[in-house]
Order: C-alpha cells, then structure tokens, then sequence
C-alpha cells in the first residue's frame, strides 16, 4: 500500500517507529491475505450455487444437510470451535439462510 494510504490507517500503537514500521507491513500482508480470502469465498460461492441449482432443477432441495455435517467438521478438526461458526457462515453467505 502507499505511503499516503498508509497515514490514513488506523494507528498502529507502536511506541517506536522501528514497531510501527513492521506493525504497517505486517498490515498490508493482511490486507493483501483478506482480499485472497474474499475473493476464494466469492468462489466458493459461485461453486456452491452451480450445485444447488443443479439439484433444485433436477427436483431436489436446495440444501443437503449431511454434506453441511461434513464441512462443518472438516472446519472444526482444522480450526476447533470457531472453525464450526466460520464455516456456517461461509454455508450462510453460499446459500442463505435456512
Ligand atoms: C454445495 C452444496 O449445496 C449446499 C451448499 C453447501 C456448501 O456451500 O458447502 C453444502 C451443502 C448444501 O446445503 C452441496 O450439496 O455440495
């Protein structure tokens, strides 16, 4: 990110500048992460909505809770318990609310 950007950023709370030097890279590492992430969850959702729409015009429903069962726990085992609330989120965000 830009320097100019870099000043409209929230502060870092370094007391040093060689701290608040590696706090502002750090960050754009983290930004540069979440925009990965977003796009890979826009993905996820495009893949998902492939799937359910294949099975709504096949006949069937929307939503396949024992493959639910098994996202939730691949997230869980990787993540423990807040893998299980990210991962009904992410199922949220592909295929609303139930
Ligand atoms: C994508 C599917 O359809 C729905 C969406 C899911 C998902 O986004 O992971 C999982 C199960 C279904 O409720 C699927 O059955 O695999």
């Amino acid at each position: 990110m830009p320097a100019t950007d870099t000043a409209a950023r929230p502060d870092t709370g370094a007391r040093t500048d060689e701290a608040a030097d590696l706090i502002n890279g750090a960050r754009d590492r983290i930004d540069s992460l979440d925009d990965r992430i977003i796009g890979l969850i826009q993905e996820r959702m495009a893949v998902s909505a492939v799937i359910q729409e294949a099975r709504i015009t096949s006949g069937g429903r929307r939503v396949n809770l024992s493959r639910e069962m098994e996202v939730l726990g691949h997230y869980r085992e990787a993540l423990g318990r807040p893998g299980t609330a990210l991962a009904m989120t992410l199922l949220e965000l592909c295929r609303g609310r139930v």
